[in-house]
């Protein structure tokens, strides 16, 4: 099915800067949308709880700090920006209690509609932005007049213009510069969970440290090993991102490319794709989100296990040094840009 692609041509701004916004939460994706909705004219609050340490980010830029449940009052678009898992207690507690008719409840990934942890009334829009990058990404594209493409879905319509109106706060955080999809709750949750788990985040890590653990335990040096299967990756994969995989084999040496075209298919085997495919699975059949809502509601022993392992991987060790000696590659991430 051809999909819809909006630009900045098609949106109108003014559609967002007539509204009254609360941006509930502050971290990657918060500050990126806070920032730009701001810098792009609109009357944009922060929702965070009293003890929040995010709390003194958003003062610092002279954004107004409420407690969720008074963003949310005040505010007829709540754009809610918190973790995943803890998303439906503050629908539950701050929001809910907080909806008029006519509000808007707008998300950035569509996890809490998709496996139903939210149920919002049928009185007012549900609608998501969802953009394609990681929000400290978002906001510095932003910023240097560029912008990371986004997907925007409507679950609900109860004005009539939800569409418009995700499209309009879609272009005021610059992801029509670059490009925005109209697509569903569910196409979106489904790709974005497969996205990340098994190539973006989860396959492309343990590509990195596989690579890298081969090397150094047949004795090769780690330093080099860094080079070769991390620093350049960025490399290789910014070819990608300009000129697609043609443009990287052009780039690479014949000899690169013939191992490229012969070994690759060995390394992502056919029982990789098996693998893929029952990921997909169970990411669609609600496995997924079942262990990781059950996985959070247990304190995340088995995500803070995993996530220390990661942390001590040698490759960790080795990179610190060498981006050490590399002033422009440590670029520290924070959400005052
Ligand atoms: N990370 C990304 O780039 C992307 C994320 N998304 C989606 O965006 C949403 C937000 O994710 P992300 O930006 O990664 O989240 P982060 O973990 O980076 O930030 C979460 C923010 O929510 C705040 N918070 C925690 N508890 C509450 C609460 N009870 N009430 C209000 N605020 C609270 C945190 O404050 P504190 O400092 O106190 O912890 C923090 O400011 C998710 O739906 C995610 O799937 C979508 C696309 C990409
Ligand atoms: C790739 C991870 C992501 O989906 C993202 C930055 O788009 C996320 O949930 O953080
Ligand atoms: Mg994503
Ligand atoms: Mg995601």
């Amino acid at each position: 099915m051809a999909v819809e692609i909006f630009y900045d041509d098609d949106a109108d701004l003014s559609i967002i800067q007539g509204r009254k916004v609360a941006v509930i939460g502050y971290g990657s994706q918060g500050h990126a949308h806070s920032l730009s909705l701001r810098d792009s004219g609109v009357d944009v609050r922060i929702g965070l709880p009293e003890g929040s340490k995010s709390r003194a980010k958003a003062e610092e830029q002279g954004l107004r700090v409420l407690t969720p449940a008074e963003a949310s009052a005040e505010a007829d678009l709540i754009m809610i920006l918190a973790p995943d898992t803890k998303q439906r207690f503050i629908y539950e507690q701050d929001i809910a209690p907080n909806l008029k008719d006519g509000d808007a409840l707008f998300f950035g990934h569509g996890f809490n509609i998709r496996y139903d942890l939210i149920k919002p009334p049928s009185n007012v829009d549900v609608a998501m932005v969802a953009p394609k990058g990681p929000g400290h990404l978002v906001r510095r594209q932003f910023v240097d007049g560029k912008g990371v493409p986004a997907l925007i879905a409507v679950e609900q319509d109860a004005s009539g213009n939800a569409q418009a109106l995700a499209l309009s706060y879609a272009a005021a955080i610059g992801g029509a510069r670059a490009g925005v999809i109209k697509t569903t709750f569910k196409e979106e949750t489904e790709t974005d969970l497969f996205g990340e788990q098994a190539v973006l985040c989860g396959g492309a890590s343990a590509l990195v440290q596989t690579g890298f653990e081969v090397l150094t335990e047949a004795g090769y040096a780690p330093e080099i090993a860094y080079f070769e299967v991390l620093h350049e990756l960025k490399l290789i994969v910014d070819l990608m991102y300009e000129g697609g995989i043609a443009r990287q084999r052009y780039s690479i040496s014949d000899t690169a490319e013939y191992g490229d075209l012969t070994r690759g298919p060995r390394v992502i085997s056919p029982a990789v794709k098996e693998e893929m495919k029952k990921i997909l699975g169970e990411i669609q059949d609600g496995t997924f989100a079942r262990e990781w809502v059950a996985e959070d509601e247990a304190g995340r022993p088995n995500f803070t296990k995993l996530e220390e392992q990661g942390n001590q991987h040698p490759i960790e060790e080795t990179g610190k040094k060498l981006r050490s000696l590399m002033s422009w590659v440590d670029r520290p991430i924070t959400e005052t840009a």
